[in-house]
């Protein structure tokens, strides 16, 4: 399983503000500029190829809920598009505001949105294990898709169902063959993606971040249960909201984010 057993708690210092990794030169997340964003002709197609079997759980790490893939074979794999090598999913995640206003990590010529997905993968071509990849540039692969509030979603229903069972930080629940593909939009074929890094501590610069152009549409009352989530454990006296769990922006330093061509 990928994620560290580190948690990140909500007083960590980065949530308070811009902290940008000492000399990062290419931290996330970042506003896109849809009129700089350049056409890359040799972009193919993206690949995804999930296996609802590996999904095995449900984790409140304390700074978001983490759906945990087992990454121990090759089965749910992302390919194609900017990857030369074949990356594994291991989890993914969701960061979201207080309000449907704001919340989103990336914005889109500033625009923010209700929430954002990040799908994280690992390049298993080259490295045996995350925990390698992640120390490594271009270790990881991760796939952002924007959620805006609209129309219930039914396969997320699915997940929001089991988020009362990780109210508390580090509880867990076993959750079982969920498709992460139902939470893609139609068109993954049209994308941004740039060179970034992990949005949380450690910050590593190891990202090839595949932004989707298209949001998905969740429900207010589904996105309202992720608010229903507590950045603190069961012990702790303070219960504090999970909510605003996402990174400032970071400065571009010279980044060109690429496109594949319409
Ligand atoms: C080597 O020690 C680590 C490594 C990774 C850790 C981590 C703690 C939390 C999350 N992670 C993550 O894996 C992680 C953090 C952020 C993201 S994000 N929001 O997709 O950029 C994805 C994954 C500690
Ligand atoms: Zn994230």
């Amino acid at each position: 399983v990928c994620s560290s057993r580190y948690v990140l708690s909500a007083l960590h210092p980065m949530w308070q503000g811009p902290l940008a990794a000492p000399g990062g030169n290419r931290q996330s997340p970042i506003d896109i500029r849809v009129r700089k964003s350049v056409f890359d002709p040799h972009l193919e197609p993206l690949t995804l190829e999930y296996d609802p079997r590996t999904c095995s759980q449900v984790w409140n790490n304390g700074y978001s809920f983490l759906v945990e893939y087992n990454d121990t074979t090759d089965k749910s794999t992302l390919k194609g598009g900017p990857l030369e090598d074949t990356f594994r999913l291991c989890q993914f995640h969701f960061h979201w505001g207080e309000s449907n206003a704001w919340g989103s990590e990336h914005t889109v010529d500033r625009r923010l949105f209700a929430a954002e997905l990040h799908l994280v993968h690992w390049n298993s071509n080259k490295y045996k294990l995350f925990e390698e990849a992640v120390l490594e540039e271009n270790g990881l692969a991760v796939i952002g898709v924007f959620l805006k509030i609209g129309k219930r979603h039914e396969g997320l229903q699915k997940l929001v169902d089991v988020l009362p069972a990780v109210r508390h930080k580090d509880s867990v629940v076993e959750f079982t063959s969920f498709d992460a593909s139902c939470l893609l939009p139609a068109n993954i074929d049209d994308y941004w993606t740039y060179a970034g890094s992990l949005t949380t501590p450690p910050l590593s610069e190891a990202v090839t971040w595949i932004i989707m152009k298209q949001p998905i549409e969740v429900s207010h009352d589904q996105l309202a249960v992720f608010r229903s989530l507590l950045f603190t454990s069961a012990e702790e006296e303070v219960q504090k909201s999970m909510v605003n769990n996402f990174r400032v922006q970071q400065p571009l330093k010279g980044r060109t984010m690429e496109t594949i061509p319409e």
